[in-house]
């Protein structure tokens, strides 16, 4: 059974078959069609995409290794010199079957190429399912800047199957995880208290579908995030420069979504001291987080490397440094400018649990 959301000029199937991709092939004439996977997904994810899809005989497979650290220019340009070598021209298209780093940098690879040939999203990871593949944002991190380059091109279709998931394991499980809280957070108490209720390995398919209503609400009011799709950036401002930091020091860097869950309990710390968000709010904000994710242990020391990658982010104005502060659990506003002062006192809050 195919269930379907619309968002902005494009489609997301919920699709066990992928009957709904074979129906998307059919019914346009690509002159060429390009597979991008990394190694995993070419192991684990490629075998069922090609059983799903028999009548897809001819296509190119670029295949880049897995990991965010290579979510960077030098596989982008890889990706560029398949497409150029194997004849890619504007009637082609680019399939990503993957994560968030396959989506991402497939899509910012797809939409620059030649000014932009199609692509559909394939999502294979819980956070890809819930967040990455939904909305157009793709990209590339650059200098450990987390998506410092990239556009804003919406997929000609996305491909959600739940039956990728079998094979992730439950550290990524987690990761995704991450997203499917924040979505919480910011828009549907019930939700989070929905999600509060089980375990990461027990989401199912209609919590990963509200996830994506949530999303697709969101990104269809605003494709490119002059206002109101920054609430989806909470627990990023500061979750970002937490894993920008991490990918750069540690042998063993915290995925995207361990990172954001750090940065959530920061900046739900600085909703409640500058925006409102009632301390019992905090604090079950606080106490359910710390208990889905090991507390990244850090100390002052570091503070200044996390405040020049704060200094980068793309909600920042006139060297303002911008968040999206929750209200109350359940709403969340954006173009919130905090000092630098204030953003310490949010580390020492969550360092304090070390
Ligand atoms: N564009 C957006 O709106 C958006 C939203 C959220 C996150 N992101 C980005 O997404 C990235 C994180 O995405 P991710 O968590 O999916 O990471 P990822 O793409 O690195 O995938 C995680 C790991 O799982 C493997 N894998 C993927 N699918 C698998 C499967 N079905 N079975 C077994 N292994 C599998 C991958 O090879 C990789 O090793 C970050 O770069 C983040 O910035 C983008
Ligand atoms: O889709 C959005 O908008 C988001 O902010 C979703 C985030 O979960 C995601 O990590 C996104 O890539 C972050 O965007 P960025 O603009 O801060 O790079
Ligand atoms: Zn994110």
């Amino acid at each position: 059974m195919i269930s379907e959301i619309k968002s902005n000029n494009y489609s997301v199937f919920f699709d066990k078959k992928l009957e709904a991709l074979d129906d998307f092939l059919n019914s346009n004439s690509y002159s060429k069609v390009f597979v991008l996977t990394d190694r995993n997904t070419g192991e684990y994810c490629l075998p069922v995409f090609k059983r799903y899809l028999p009548k897809l005989t001819e296509y190119d497979l670029i295949e880049i290794d897995p990991g965010e650290e290579n979510k960077n220019i030098d596989f982008c340009i890889g990706i560029w010199k398949m497409l150029l070598d194997f004849g890619a021209d504007r009637k082609s298209l680019m399939v990503n079957l993957g994560g968030g780093v396959i989506t991402d940098i497939g899509g910012f690879a797809a939409s620059t190429f030649k000014r932009g040939i199609d692509f559909v999203q394939i999502p294979t990871t819980l956070l890809s399912q819930v967040d990455a593949s939904v909305g157009g944002k793709t990209g590339i991190d650059m200098d450990g800047v987390k998506n410092i380059i990239g556009t804003f091109a919406q997929p000609k279709a996305v491909f959600i199957n739940s039956s990728f998931l079998s094979t992730l394991d439950d550290r990524q499980i987690t990761s995704g995880f991450a997203e499917m809280i924040k979505h919480g957070l910011i828009y549907d108490y019930d939700y989070f208290k929905q999600l509060k209720a089980i375990s990461p390995k027990e989401i199912n398919d209609q919590l990963v579908r509200r996830s994506v209503e949530i999303k697709n609400d969101v990104v269809t009011k605003d494709p490119t995030e002059k206002g109101l799709r920054k609430i989806l950036n909470f627990g990023h401002t500061i979750g970002h420069a937490i894993e920008s930091y991490s990918l750069a020091n540690d042998s063993f860097p915290l995925l995207h979504g361990e990172a954001i869950g750090a940065g959530m309990i920061c900046e739900a710390y600085l909703s409640h001291r500058l925006n409102g968000l009632p301390l019992e709010a905090l604090n079950e904000i606080t106490d359910y987080v710390k208990s889905i994710f090991p507390v990244y242990s850090f100390g002052e020391g570091i503070y200044e490397d996390l405040f020049a990658y704060m200094r980068n982010d793309k909600k920042n104005t006139s060297g303002n440094i911008g968040f999206a502060l929750l209200k109350q659990i359940g709403t969340c506003e954006f173009d919130i400018y905090v000092r630098q002062e204030d953003i310490k006192e949010s580390l020492d809050y969550y360092c304090s649990f070390n």
